[in-house]
């Protein structure tokens, strides 16, 4: 914090004492006192202090602190005996953005139509166009009008009738495209409909929420659980949050005071239920968010444990809901264990990286790494691009790795701060708080903050170290691009990196990127050596593994967001099988005319981002931050 304190020019107190910054002879301006010289104004320091000072937003304002993406409004209340005051206060509390115009300007809504669906099961319930068409009960749709969500998005259309119907889901979605939402609405209003029922709830010791919500990192149960305590607001319905690194007594009281819905990461879920604080015993909905990583091997052992030999009712008396942008085949065969006669969806055009994204990847020894990222972090803020509202995650591969970085960047004069697994909780808190404000524009990453982490202004997202599998750079790249934003993913690609290259080059060309020509050799060479880290045949957004291979008779339905419109608009998977097996069923027409249409739930006015080639990579960033940020 104290770099931070230094950087801004707060006058707080440093707690530690002030690193020195070194300026590289490069980067000194004319007149600059430091490399981010907009975040040393007055203007900056005084907003970023009272943030820190006050951990609410001043009233009588509507605007929230946190999640918001744009600029925000002030909203004045008028009338503050109107009976919503109360309510709407408390609201404001959870951290909603109360930006109106954020949801016109960002979300491009119209560009739903052409998203490819695909779902596959018995007796699929039809999509919905509008969340009034679903029956989610008065509260929780004030609560979605709140949080100004006006349309539901294409996995929220499909997936909401298919959960409130009371089917089992697998359900795979581009990342930022509200799969959080997607399966809190449908257990909130179960929930709601569930919990006067006269069956008794364990007493005051013992536990018994009728919800379950699992997902792999403490920072994202954190999350959902901040999420879905908005979208409950008001309705009576009880949550709690369990994850470990911090003390169990706290989170053992809350339990007590009763809960409905619990989010929870493995560990400290098996501790409550083995200090026999916690029963699954009356679970009726079950999440797995980030299904695959929960289900691979990491965690696969203690899930099983937790699913099928606590007490929790088995598939089909419980209703079980997989959730993730990537779903391998080997982990839905072993995803099926847990469901009972399930709906598959595949929502999303190819891939996970959505057009939203601009991938660059360069070639980059080791040894050059951090003179490079030290050459494209200058370039940002000489192009003013890198501030409290264009922030850069920086992933690397190892926990002493993250560290290096963060003091090596801190020396050169751009503010980092790092998260890895070794941290202490605390500390991965304040440095995501940091980052999240702004006031550390820079956050170093193991893969600890590579999934679900939904962190408003992430602009550009570098992978200093490429992940050895391309599922983990899918999920790296979408904390940027988010909820119909624009951002740019950046990979330094080195020799140690070549099993990746085939599945990068595939990646990439799905979503429409520019394939440097070398990654494109790499490639090729990789499909006469071995194919590690490549994916699967027909994977991402890919077809339900019940069907094998999909063709059109075999899918229940294929559409652009149309439900009555079966015409065959193919995902990755089809795209792979189609290529695996040359079919003439039209799929490669199909697709091409899909990518024609690339902009699923893309914000047009960056067009100008798509047509950047290689040398205008730091023009087109700029584009990126200026409409699609700020
Ligand atoms: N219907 C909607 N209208 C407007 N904004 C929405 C809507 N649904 C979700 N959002 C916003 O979109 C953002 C991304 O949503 P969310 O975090 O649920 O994505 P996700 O699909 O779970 O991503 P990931 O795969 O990375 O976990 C959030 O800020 C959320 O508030």
């Amino acid at each position: 914090m104290a770099r931070n304190d230094t950087f801004t020019g707060s006058p707080r107190k440093p707690t530690r004492p002030t690193r020195p910054r070194y300026l590289p002879p490069h980067l000194r301006p004319q007149n600059a006192g430091s490399v981010f010289p907009d975040t040393d104004t007055p203007e900056f320091t005084r907003s970023r202090s009272n943030r820190f000072n006050s951990p609410r937003p001043a009233r009588p304002t509507g605007g929230g602190r946190g999640r918001g993406r744009g600029p925000r409004i002030t909203v004045t209340i008028t009338n503050r005996q109107n009976a919503n005051w109360v309510s709407n206060e408390k609201f404001d509390e959870l951290d909603v953005t109360d930006d109106s115009s954020e949801v016109t300007n960002g979300i491009n809504f119209d560009a739903y139509e052409d998203i490819p669906v695909q779902a596959t099961g018995e007796n699929i319930p039809a999509p919905v166009k509008a969340f009034e068409e679903i029956d989610l009960g008065d509260a929780l749709k004030q609560n979605i009008k709140r949080c100004k969500f006006l349309k539901p998005t294409p996995i929220q259309r499909h997936a909401i009738p298919v959960t409130v119907a009371g089917r089992d889901l697998m359900a795979c979605a581009q990342t930022g495209s509200g799969k959080t939402a997607a399966f809190c609405f449908p257990i909130i209003r179960g929930v709601l409909k569930r919990r006067f029922s006269p069956a008794g709830r364990g007493g005051r010791a013992l536990a018994c929420p009728l919800a379950l919500i699992l997902s792999p990192t403490r920072e994202l149960s954190c999350q959902i659980y901040e999420e879905a305590k908005k979208f409950a607001h008001g309705t009576g319905v009880k949550l709690a949050v369990a994850y470990g690194g911090t003390p169990i007594a706290q989170q053992l009281r809350n339990l007590e005071k009763g809960v409905d819905i619990l989010v929870a990461t493995p560990g400290r879920l098996v501790d409550m239920i083995e200090r026999e604080r916690l029963s699954l015993r009356m679970i009726k909905y079950l999440t797995l968010d980030e299904a695959d990583r929960m289900l691979d091997m990491g965690f696969e052992q203690q899930i099983r444990k937790i699913v099928e030999q606590m007490d929790m009712p088995p598939p089909g008396r419980r209703q079980t809901m997989l959730f993730s942008a990537t779903f391998p085949n080997n982990i839905q065969r072993m995803a099926a264990d847990f469901l009972s006669n399930y709906v598959f969806l595949a929502i999303g055009r190819v891939g996970s990286s959505t057009g939203l994204i601009v991938q660059r990847v360069e070639l980059v020894e080791d040894m050059a790494k951090r003179t490079h990222l030290l050459d494209l972090l200058s370039a940002q803020w000489s192009n003013g691009t890198c501030t409290k509202h264009a922030l850069t995650l920086i992933f690397v591969e190892t926990k002493r790795g993250a560290n290096e970085l963060e003091s090596w960047l801190s020396r050169k004069g751009f503010p980092a701060v790092a998260i890895h697994g070794d941290k202490i909780q605390m500390e991965r808190e304040q440095a995501l708080r940091s980052f999240k404000s702004g006031a550390t524009p820079i956050l170093v990453a193991t893969d600890v903050a590579s999934r679900g982490l939904d962190i408003p202004h992430v602009a550009h997202v570098i992978n200093f170290d490429l992940p050895r599998n391309i599922d983990d750079y899918v999920h790296r790249i979408g904390r940027t691009g988010r909820a119909g934003k624009c951002g740019l993913a950046t990979a330094f690609f080195s020799e140690k990196n070549m099993s990746l290259a085939k599945s990068l080059t595939e990646l990439m060309m799905e979503a429409n990127q520019e394939v440097p020509s070398w990654l494109s050799q790499y490639a090729d060479a990789e499909n006469y050596s071995f194919s590690g880290g490549g994916r699967d045949k027909g994977r991402f957004g890919g077809y339900d593994f019940r069907k094998g291979s999909p063709s059109r008779s075999e899918s229940n339905y294929y559409s652009r967001g149309s439900y009555n419109d079966y015409s065959p608009v193919p995902s990755i998977g089809d795209y792979h099988a189609a290529a695996a097996a040359s079919t003439s069923d039209g799929f490669y027409n199909d697709h091409c005319s899909t990518s024609a249409n690339a902009d699923y739930w893309v914000d047009n006015s960056n067009a100008s981002l798509y047509a950047a080639g290689p040398h205008q990579y730091f023009n087109s960033y700029e584009t990126v931050v200026a409409s699609g940020w700020e």
